[in-house]
């Protein structure tokens, strides 16, 4: 299977460098393009095709995923159209509030015929193979949607899902990313003010979140099951928990989720 990356950017260069690293593909089978050659410059060196022609990108492809800013979807998606082989290749959109029936309306010829179409958010663990990705098939049957579960299976978990859970999905794993960055830098920060080295304190965040998730995943517990285990009646822990929800932390998370997947 060949794939081209259409925009190489945060998401775009996240997924190349994921696709390189998830086995199911050789260097030489990517292609990656993007305007500018100095964006292409680092992806030269993991063997990767690089081009600023994104027709020449769009045809070397079985799979070809568009990974540009949403306001230049149509202008992109404009350009490579007549490149693309209605019934060999399989277009993707990676882009956030991108609808099917924008994609469908862009894609749709005059004879009405469509590509095999889907809309998948990865997020940027994708470089690490520990995406979170969302697979939406727009036009695809079960064969396409196959491949797709496959090729993200690859590079972290998938799921394929509805479009109408999209702006769920992307607030909850896309944007979820940064906001548990935010959450490392907190605690980091807070473990600077009680002593520790700014280095030592991440660290420290960095293994008690893993620690967290390896729990929850080996045990496939509810996170308040393994909160009672740690809340020693009058101790430390619930002291710390309940200040925390005084200052609204749970409502300060979900208000924050809705307010990533509203415009
Ligand atoms: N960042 C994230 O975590 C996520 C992003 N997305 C989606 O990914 C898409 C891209 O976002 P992101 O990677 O963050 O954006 P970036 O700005 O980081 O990257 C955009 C890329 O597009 C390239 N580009 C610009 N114009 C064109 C063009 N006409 N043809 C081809 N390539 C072009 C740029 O090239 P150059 O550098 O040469 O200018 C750049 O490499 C968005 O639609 C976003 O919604 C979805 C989920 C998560
Ligand atoms: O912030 C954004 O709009 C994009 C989509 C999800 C992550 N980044």
């Amino acid at each position: 299977m060949k794939i081209s990356v259409i925009g190489a950017g945060a998401m775009g260069g996240a997924m190349v460098e994921g696709f390189v690293k998830c086995g199911m593909l050789a260097a030489a089978d990517i292609t990656v393009s993007a305007p500018h050659e100095a964006t292409l410059e680092r992806f030269k060196s993991l063997g990767v095709n690089v081009t600023t022609d994104n027709k020449v990108a769009t045809a070397a492809g079985d799979v070809v995923f568009v990974v540009v800013k949403p306001w230049l979807a149509e202008q992109v998606i404009g350009e490579i159209r007549a490149a693309v082989d209605y019934n060999r290749q399989i277009i993707v959109s990676v882009m956030a509030g991108v609808s099917g029936s924008q994609l469908k309306e862009w894609f749709g010829g005059t004879d009405g015929k469509q590509p095999r179409l889907f809309i998948v958010i990865p997020n940027i663990a994708i470089a690490v193979k520990s995406s979170m990705t969302f697979i939406v098939p727009v036009n695809a049957d079960e064969e396409a949607t196959a491949v797709m579960a496959a090729l993200f299976d690859s590079t972290g978990l998938q799921m394929v899902t509805e479009e109408r859970l999209l702006g769920a999905a992307t607030t909850l794993a896309s944007c979820g990313i940064a906001y548990a960055m935010r959450y490392v830098r907190a605690s980091t920060e807070g473990g600077v003010e009680l002593g520790f080295k700014a280095r030592d304190a991440q660290r420290i965040v960095m293994q008690t979140m893993k620690g967290a998730v390896d729990l929850l995943q080996a045990s496939g517990s509810h996170p308040e099951v393994e909160i009672d285990k740690v809340t020693t009646p009058g101790g430390m822990t619930i002291r710390g928990l309940n200040e925390m929800e005084h200052a609204g932390f749970t409502s300060s998370v979900i208000r924050g989720l809705k307010a990533g997947m509203s415009k």
